[in-house]
């Protein structure tokens, strides 16, 4: 058996960097060593800097590694850097690392946009990161020293909707008009601050900052194609996925619900039975691969007239599967459903963990 890769994660104290603890403790292909923070954190035993907020006991592995300022020294050693920092300090560390030849898969919004990093939902378009196998053979041929990395993992809502449409887009084409409105648990808020208590409680916050545009676009940068040279992404055009979105705070702990009524370019539309079927059978590419963490069923789709719910149904698959329930025709577009997706793993680090064993199963790292 194959000894396992040395990871680190950086922005390790806070809400996604938890959960990257969890997921990645007793990972059969990653070992975690490294877990990098503020300045305000390092130095200290990871049990001491860290605000554990999880529901599930801090893994005794990390309790006594120490933090460490997120230098590229640090991580070495890493096959992989887990990013899970505060976009303001995201951008000028992960390029530092991306320079040192690191390999980055990062939370963080900060590249999301640039057409030469894949922006990957690991259950939805994996085939983007043949943009860094590109560039690992170029650099080959080219006789270079192998060059750093940065894959970026979407926005967490914009994870859940683009799981169910995958499917729905390969079998039945484009679709021409989406509305989105999402109840968004706190926990995406992250926890430096993070959302106050009185904020949330008794109430529904209409307004989260950024959200709303990067639904409307990271949809359609991640069910883009590759150019014909593996360079850069396409992304579809306006009339082929027109998003509107609106976004909301709830008084949930973790699992984003979305309401999305949708109509397909080609009419007549499929019928309801055939959306339906299209994303149960749905098998994603990781699962094909073998991956660990891949769902064995990408989307559920649920019968009973009451779900999905963020409590009862965010951890199917772990965390790394879909839920959508309440699939009917809609008098407006065509169809309406319900989509639930865990916000901090197929969200965020699970997306991330999914993708690097991705890269695994590829020798790209
Ligand atoms: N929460 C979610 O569901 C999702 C979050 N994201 C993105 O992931 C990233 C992390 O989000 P989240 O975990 O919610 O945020 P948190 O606020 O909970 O955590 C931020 C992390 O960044 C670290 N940090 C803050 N300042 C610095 C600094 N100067 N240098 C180095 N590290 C620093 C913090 O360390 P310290 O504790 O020492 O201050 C902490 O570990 C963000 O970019 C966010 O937009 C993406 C998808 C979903
Ligand atoms: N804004 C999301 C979480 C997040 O941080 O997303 P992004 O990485 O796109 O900024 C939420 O509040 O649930």
């Amino acid at each position: 058996m194959c000894a396992k890769k040395i990871v680190g994660v950086l922005g390790a104290t806070g809400s996604v960097g938890q959960r990257f603890i969890l997921l990645l403790a007793d990972h059969p292909d990653f070992e975690l060593k490294v877990l990098g923070a503020s300045p305000r954190s390092a130095g200290k035993k990871y049990v001491d800097a860290v605000n554990w907020k999880q529901t599930e006991l801090l893994p005794e592995f990390a309790k006594n590694i120490i933090v460490t300022e997120c230098k590229a020294d640090a991580f070495k050693d890493c096959s992989v850097v887990f990013s899970g920092l505060d976009s303001d300090y995201a951008g000028s560390i992960e390029k530092e690392f991306k320079e040192a030849g690191l390999a980055v898969v990062s939370n963080a919004k900060n590249y999301r946009r640039e057409v030469d990093v894949p922006l990957v939902v690991p259950i939805v378009n994996p085939e983007h990161l043949d943009l860094v196998g590109q560039k690992l053979d170029a650099a080959q041929k080219a006789g270079a020293n192998r060059p750093g990395f940065i894959v970026c993992i979407s926005n967490c809502s914009t994870a859940g909707l683009v799981a169910p449409l995958k499917p729905l887009v390969d079998s039945f084409g484009p679709i021409e008009l989406l509305t989105a409105t999402t109840l968004q648990a706190i926990s995406g808020a992250g926890f430096s601050p993070g959302v106050s208590g009185i904020d949330v409680l008794d109430n529904i916050v209409p307004y989260i900052g950024g959200e709303e545009d990067k639904m409307e676009w990271e949809t359609r940068k991640i069910l883009g194609s590759l150019s014909s040279d593996n360079t850069t992404v396409v992304n579809l055009p306006d009339e082929d996925m027109k998003v509107s979105a609106q976004c909301n705070r709830v008084a949930v702990s973790d699992g984003h619900t979305e309401c999305i009524s949708f109509k397909f370019k080609n009419q007549p539309p499929p019928s309801l039975e055939q959306v339906k079927k299209s994303m149960q059978d749905y098998v994603c590419v990781a699962g094909k691969l073998g991956c660990h963490s891949a769902p064995k069923q990408t989307v559920h789709v649920l019968e009973q007239n009451d779900r999905p719910q963020p409590r009862l149904d965010r951890n199917r698959d772990n965390g790394y599967g879909v839920s959508v329930g309440r699939v009917r025709e809609d008098p407006v577009l065509d169809f309406k459903m319900v989509v639930l997706s865990h916000n901090t793993v197929i969200g965020a680090a699970g997306a991330g963990i999914l993708i690097a064993e991705i890269l695994l199963a590829k020798n790209y790292i």
